[in-house]
């Protein structure tokens, strides 16, 4: 089992939140996508938002709202669920939302008429539906009742051909321990509804909301906390796929105090018929606590050789692994007994409570350290063995794995490829900038089961399509895994997968990775895993089209007619304008500028900082994470592991159209060279269609500032020297701690260019919280993001500033930065200026815009492919 369970976040609901209600009541709309943007960098993989409210006008705030947060690139990358049990409601939300929207919810309460033509309205809209366990005689509770409506419903939306995979059902999760006899069953129902569902009606997810199941406790945090994760840990298992869950109100399954799960558990799966009293007696022992931190003790010391093997796997010890595993070697009598006895047995222990949920990806990787070294302990003994025509241990598969030509370091692909030895999965790493052919060359010539591709940038999209066709001609059978930062699903099924019929495969994260290898190395379950993905590709193209035809864009004529009409402000002329150069900035000057947040998402622990590291779920993996980093930081800023280089310029700008010019001196006759910015084309009622170059102004005095910084010179060896240690934890660090410091170096020289460079802010410093809310004036936007979504802007910015020169920044052919730790961007002073995203672009802006880069249409066509409105 995967940990693959979605999280909802319900903050943004006006009958849940109390807070958010009056945010939306007084209009404070800033404020109230604030709290969806802290429910995203907490972990909510989908947001439900429900203005359900008697003094609202429900269609108006919905529209307002979601408007909002389309246009904040990092809450409109999770999907958003529109709640409303008033279908005006539904529909004005269907036609706010951009990505793939969620409805929730429909039923058949009203019958089968009302129903289906709701299904249909979202099916136009490639909506997925929540579907409540609700018929014209009511709410269902018993399993019986919930199996029957969710069937019927279920035969009724696929006779109009609404695809399955986008049917979730709500089998309605009601309050246990109520003290009414007939609600001692509640959980159980849930339960066994689930899994008749996902037994008998294909492709259907299922979802609840969890806290009503502990609402007899209100006021009781600990018995709340245990009875959520008792419940999600049954109904996880039974097959629930999503819910709404307050993160902050989960214990760790394995942490409860075994009296109180097994009172627990006594009521969630109605085991007795005393069990509420008995949880009500044990209930009263934890009022007012919380999860309790584990004691740090050595009594593991004083188990058997085999057991002291596996603790250490699990918790990542490496202190005693030598001696032990030299113990296990003499009492087994030959190495490879210990790696397939013991080593094994500990990994599949990691593997197990990775795979429900119980240890997260930085533990896994500092498990992989532990075995390393046992097996490294072990070589030579095996060599010995292997001189004398013994065996060596076989791995159950072979997976190459590369980032594609033109893309750079990938902290993901290097965690998938650790996480895949763990599983014992010989893992070929081709590394980084790696060409078709010899991906292609290295599969063949090592016959290996499975190739994983991964991409960070926008162009590595199409050199993963062209892959794909390369493995085509060549008439390969491998399946293709597609990874990174900028591969989604959908992109998969449009593009990639149509290219190569022998499976190609989105893996989100790199917590999936292992079920996905396996799948498709099983003999029994491949052909079954690789038709259930080709039928939801199948889907996800099919809804993809849809949406394609819906897009209404405006003409770029009209856009630009309403573009951004800038507020009366004088540009300061800059102290310094013209270029600055930095070069080996002490790395200590940056560390307090390092926003942790990030660190932690790159190794699949979500959640803000520092609050993460008391979460209840992930706290404890965090809290040893951060601590490792720590240590690390200390000693790289110590030793100057990496060399910090800097540069930033300021330029005279106007605007020109979409253009922005930039002169050759400050008398404004002689152009020297010219940005492009890219304008939002979606039909608006309010608000302007923005591009980058609505900031600065036509005419008068202007300025425009651009920036290169890396972190990353000395990296490669750095991470060279821990692998060669078999240190991919170390590894994996050291690549995230130079990231986090070119982002650091980003922060701290966009704060010297507003207070000294160009010198428009004075008063006390921001503190580190406040620059990473961005409380300054002005924006850094990075060509390759939402406002700006051409990769090739860099090679402009790039000219200006030699970055090659004096940063030692090169692009590669797809404008990736080398080294990978590096951060560049332009720099606009304007209080106007803020993020958006341009959104998908029609074919009339895509021509003016080749015309603008002297490029012909498919070469445009080609670097904003994922922007295209259109199919080119
Ligand atoms: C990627 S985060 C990095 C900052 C974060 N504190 C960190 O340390 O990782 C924010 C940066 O992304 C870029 N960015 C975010 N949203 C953008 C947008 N809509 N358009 C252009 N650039 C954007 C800007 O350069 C912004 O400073």
């Amino acid at each position: 089992m995967q940990p693959t369970f979605v999280n909802i976040g319900e903050r943004t609901n006006v009958t849940g939140s109390a807070k958010f209600r009056k945010l939306i009541k007084s209009g404070d709309y800033a404020a109230a996508v604030e709290v969806a943007r802290q429910q995203v960098e907490n972990g909510a993989q989908v947001i439900d938002v429900n203005m359900d409210e008697g003094m609202l006008d429900g269609v108006e705030a919905m529209q307002t709202f979601l408007r909002l947060i389309a246009s904040e690139p990092d809450i409109a990358r999770v999907p958003v669920m529109i709640d409303s049990s008033k279908w005006e409601v539904i529909e004005a939300g269907l036609k706010q939302v951009q990505g793939k929207p969620i409805v929730n919810s429909i039923s058949l309460k009203e019958g089968e008429g009302p129903f289906l033509e709701q299904a249909r309205k979202c099916m136009r809209y490639g909506a997925a539906v929540v579907v409540m366990a609700f018929d014209e005689q009511g709410q269902a509770d018993t399993a019986e009742r919930k199996i029957e409506i969710c069937t019927r419903s279920y035969k009724l939306l696929t006779s109009i051909g609404f695809p399955p995979e986008d049917i979730i059902f709500d089998p309605n999760i009601f309050a246990v321990a109520t003290g009414i006899d007939e609600h001692s069953n509640y959980g159980v129902d849930f339960i066994e509804a689930t899994k008749a569902i996902k037994e008998t009606l294909p492709g259907a997810k299922v979802s609840g909301g969890v806290s009503n199941v502990s609402f007899s406790f209100r006021g009781n945090d600990a018995v709340r906390e245990a009875m959520h994760s008792v419940f999600l840990y049954h109904a996880i298992r039974a097959g629930m796929d999503m819910g709404i869950v307050n993160a902050g109100q989960l214990a760790i399954y394995d942490d409860i105090p075994p009296k109180l799960k097994d009172a627990v558990e006594d009521v969630i799966l109605n085991r007795r018929e005393d069990a509420t009293e008995r949880l009500l007696d044990v209930a009263e022992e934890y009022r007012g606590q919380g999860a309790k931190a584990r004691e740090q003790d050595l009594s593991w010391r004083e188990q058997e050789v085999e057991k002291r093997l596996e603790h250490a796997l699990v918790k990542g010890i490496t202190e005693y692994i030598v001696e032990d595993t030299e113990e296990a070697r003499q009492k087994l009598g030959r190495p490879l007994h210990v790696i397939e006895g013991p080593l094994m047995d500990g990994m599949n222990v990691v593997g197990d409570l990775f795979g429900s949920g119980k240890m997260f990806l930085p533990q896994v990787v500092k498990s992989a350290r532990v075995m390393k070294a046992a097996v490294a302990y072990l070589e030579p003994f095996m060599e010995e063995e292997r001189l004398a025509g013994g065996k060596a241990p076989e791995a159950k598969g072979r997976v190459l794995m590369a980032t594609v030509k033109g893309d750079v370091h990938d902290i993901g692909k290097n965690i998938v490829g650790v996480v895949l030895q763990c599983n014992n999965y010989e893992v070929i790493d081709l590394g980084v900038m790696v060409p078709a052919n010899d991906i292609l060359d290295k599969a063949e010539e090592h016959k290996v089961d499975v190739i994983g591709l991964s991409g960070l940038i926008t162009p590595s999209l199409d050199e993963m399509v062209g892959v794909a066709k390369e493995m085509t001609r060549r008439g390969m059978t491998q399946p293709l895994m597609i990874g990174g930062a900028t591969t989604s699903k959908a992109h998969t099924a449009v593009k990639i997968a149509p290219a190569y019929e022998n499976g190609v495969i989105y893996v989100a994260d790199a917590s999936r990775a292992v079920g996905v290898v396996s799948d498709l190395i099983s003999e029994d379950r491949k052909a079954d895993y690789l038709a259930s993905i080709a039928n939801e590709y199948d889907s996800v193209r099919q809804s993809f089209s849809k949406r394609q035809r819906q897009d209404d864009r405006v003409s770029i004529a009209e856009a630009r007619a309403n573009g951004h009409a800038l507020t009366d402000w004088d540009v300061p002329t800059p102290k310094k304008p013209g270029v600055t150069v930095l070069r080996d900035i002490p790395l200590k000057e940056l560390v307090p500028y390092i926003d942790w947040t990030p660190f932690f998402a790159s190794w699949d622990l979500h959640g803000r900082f520092p609050a993460i590291l008391t979460d209840s779920v992930v706290g404890e993996a965090a809290r040893s994470l951060y601590a490792d980093a720590q240590k690390t930081l200390e000693k790289l800023v110590d030793e100057g592991w990496f060399t910090a280089h800097a540069v930033a310029g300021l330029f005279p700008a106007n605007r020109d159209g979409d253009d922005i010019v930039i002169w050759e001196d400050e008398s404004r006759t002689k152009e020297r060279t010219r940005l492009h910015t890219i304008r939002q084309q979606m039909k608006k009622s309010k608000g302007a269609n923005l591009a980058l170059a609505d900031f600065i102004k036509s005419e008068g005095e202007d300025w425009i500032g651009g920036f290169a910084v890396t972190a990353g010179h000395g990296e490669d060896e750095i991470v060279a020297k821990f692998n060669e240690a078999g240190d991919n934890y170390g590894s994996i660090m050291a690549s995230a701690l130079a990231d986090r410091l070119a982002e650091a170096m980003a922060e701290w020289l966009h704060e010297k260019v507003r207070r000294e460079l160009w010198g428009f802010e004075a008063g006390d410093p921001l503190s580190n919280a406040e620059l990473i809310a961005e409380k300054y004036q002005g924006i850094r936007p990075a060509p390759g993001y939402p406002a700006q979504p051409d990769h090739t802007e860099k090679r402009v910015l790039f000219d200006l500033l030699s970055a090659e020169e004096n940063a030692g920044i090169t692009l590669t052919e797809s404008f990736a930065m080398q080294p990978g730790a590096a951060v560049s961007g332009l720099y606009f002073a304007h209080p106007d200026a803020h993020y958006f995203g341009t959104g998908k672009i029609a074919k009339d802006q895509v021509e003016d815009y080749a015309r603008r880069k002297g490029w012909d249409l498919p070469t445009a066509e080609r670097w904003l492919a994922p922007i295209l409105a259109y199919e080119a």
